[in-house]
């Protein structure tokens, strides 16, 4: 299998206009293959992506003192700096720092949930108005992004093509731009420094825009690292592990990571569009035929994806 198909390309523009079944097949190959595809015509403009871009790497390039009045006081979201984060797994952190944002809910819809610590409201440099505009019409475009595609892989999976919308009232989407520093003299040491460890995300479908420098790599079947080279207007798409469990793991969420070699900074922008806190994520939305058993109980999201964070602090202190 050539890295072509592997990451193969999917012209999302059928779906665009309410045809999901050629988008869907697609997906649905390459899917149950590497977990991932890149997605053309997202829908997501140009300057939309540039000026989150320019931004944040104005917002990234202040000095650090500047930066950290914006660390997170909760749900990780504001700045979080170099060193901050560390893969589960992993021996040391990741050399990235990021700004996330999350959903804010009214407090009606607050209401109807049990408390959580993925509530919360958005930091934001007071003195930055067009940071926040622009991060704020990025996360609406790509989650408008995230539905057309979610339709898709309803199909994919032989669902109606309402079936996550119905799970996604009020998505607990995380957005975050991720700035990587030049990092030459980090691989001189026999413990490499990686961007991102390698790692599988927890949710159901990532959306990720990265810039032309490259450095993100994906397993593939033979537990070879290949590069998801940038390809220009386009979106790497891959699925966690909660929408693997989902299909009772018809679908693969596959390892990656990122490695930094190219003496340059790199940005990116990962998009974690997962459903509503109290989703009811049960393999047997299938419809498994009788020969098949689901392999897994049914869950909520929230309190999946918790789990895991929590299980990734563990190892972290251990
Ligand atoms: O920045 C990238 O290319 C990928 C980041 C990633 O895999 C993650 O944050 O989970
Ligand atoms: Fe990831």
């Amino acid at each position: 299998m050539t890295q072509d198909t592997f990451i193969p390309v999917i012209d999302l523009a059928p779906a665009h206009t309410g045809n999901y079944a050629l988008v869907g097949q697609k997906i649905h190959d390459a899917f149950v293959s590497s977990g991932f595809c890149y997605i053309k015509n997202h829908g997501i403009p140009t300057e939309c992506i540039e000026e989150l871009k320019k931004q944040s790497l104005d917002f990234f390039h202040l000095p650090l003192s500047e930066k950290e009045r914006y660390r997170p006081k909760q749900a990780v979201r504001g700045f979080n700096a170099l060193n901050r984060t560390i893969m589960y797994g992993a021996a040391r952190p990741d050399y990235k720092e990021f700004y996330q944002i999350g959903p804010e809910l009214s407090p009606e819809s607050e209401q109807k949930l049990p408390k959580n610590e993925l509530q919360g409201v958005n930091i934001w440099p007071e003195d930055r108005p067009a940071f926040r505009d622009a991060f704020l019409a990025y996360y609406k475009a790509v989650a408008e992004c995230g539905q057309i595609l979610l339709k898709a892989v309803a199909h994919s999976l032989n669902l109606e093509s309402q079936f996550f919308e119905k799970k996604y009232h009020y998505p607990l989407q995380r957005t975050q731009t991720i700035w990587y520093p030049p990092a030459e003299a980090r691989f001189e040491s026999e413990i490499i420094t990686y961007g991102v460890a390698p790692h599988t995300d927890y949710g159901c479908i990532t959306l990720l825009w990265q810039d032309d420098t490259g450095g993100l790599e994906v397993q593939n079947l033979q537990n070879e690292w290949v590069s998801a080279v940038p390809i220009p207007d386009t979106l790497v798409i891959n699925i966690g592990d909660l929408l693997c469990r989902w299909s009772n793991d018809r679908y693969r969420s596959n390892m990656h990571r990122v490695l930094n070699k190219s003496g340059k900074e790199r940005f990116s922008i990962a998009t974690f569009y997962d459903p509503d806190f109290d989703a009811v994520i049960d393999p047997s939305d299938l419809g498994l035929p009788e020969t098949e058993a689901s392999h897994y109980e049914p869950v909520t999201a929230g309190a999946y994806i918790m789990r895991r964070i929590s299980e990734s602090q563990k190892k972290k202190s251990a």
